[in-house]
C-alpha cells in the first residue's frame, strides 16, 4: 500500500553493529587455525562462498592444505535472507577425498547467522567440520569451531564490504 513503511532489513532489525578489520579479521582467523590444528588433519577445505572465500584462504594456509573446494550459496540480497540457491555444488573431486560424507573435510565459512547457510551443507556433508570465524545465537549450534560470539541483534561488517568514510564527532550527535 502507497506510503506504508518498507519492512526493516536484517541489518536495521539487528541495531547494533560490530565492525572487522582486515587486521582484525586476519587475527581472528588465525585463533581459529590454532584451535582446527587441534582437530586436524583435513584433506581439504570446502568455502561457502562468497564470504567463506577469505577466512577458507587463510586457514588453508596455515594450516598447509593446499586443495581448496567452494560450494556456492546465495541466501542475503545485501542484508535481506531470501530462499537459499546452490549455484555450484561440492566437486567430484572433494566428495571422493571425503569419502562421500565428508570426513575429514573442512567446511569454512565467515559466520553462521540463523544458521540457514549452514544447516544446508551440513545435510551435504554430514561428516564434514564446520568452522565459522563468528557465530550468532541461532546458528550456533551448528558450528563445531569459532572464535568470537556475538548476539543475535549485532550486523557485523566485514572488511571487504566497507570502506572508511567519515564520522561526525559525539557532541554533534554521532553514535
Ligand atoms: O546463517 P545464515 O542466516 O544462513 O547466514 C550466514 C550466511 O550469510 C552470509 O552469506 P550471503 O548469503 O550473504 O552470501 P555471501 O557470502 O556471498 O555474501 C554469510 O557469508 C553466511 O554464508
Ligand atoms: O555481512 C554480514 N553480516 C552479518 O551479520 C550477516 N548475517 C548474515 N549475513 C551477514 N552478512
Ligand atoms: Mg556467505
Amino acid at each position: 500500500m502507497a506510503g506504508e513503511a518498507p519492512e526493516p532489513n536484517a541489518q536495521e532489525k539487528a541495531g547494533k553493529a560490530f565492525p572487522v578489520s582486515w587486521d582484525q579479521f586476519h587475527r581472528d582467523c588465525r585463533a581459529l587455525t590454532w584451535r582446527l590444528n587441534e582437530v586436524g588433519p583435513f584433506h581439504a577445505v570446502i568455502a561457502i562462498t562468497r564470504g567463506g572465500l577469505v577466512p577458507a584462504a587463510i586457514v588453508a594456509r596455515e594450516l598447509g592444505v593446499r586443495v581448496i573446494d567452494t560450494v556456492c550459496i546465495a541466501s542475503y540480497d545485501h542484508t535481506k535472507q531470501g530462499d537459499l540457491q546452490v549455484l555450484k555444488g561440492i566437486s567430484e573431486a572433494a566428495m571422493k577425498l571425503g569419502g562421500g560424507t565428508g570426513k575429514g573435510l573442512l567446511i569454512v565459512d565467515d559466520l553462521v547467522d540463523t544458521g540457514k547457510t549452514g544447516k544446508l551443507v551440513r545435510e551435504m556433508l554430514p561428516d564434514a567440520h564446520f568452522a565459522t570465524v563468528y557465530a550468532k545465537p541461532k546458528g550456533r549450534p551448528l558450528v563445531d569451531t569459532f572464535i568470537t560470539e556475538v548476539s543475535q541483534d549485532t550486523w557485523i561488517f566485514f572488511p571487504w564490504d566497507t570502506a572508511l568514510s567519515y564520522h561526525p564527532p559525539l557532541r554533534d550527535g554521532a553514535a
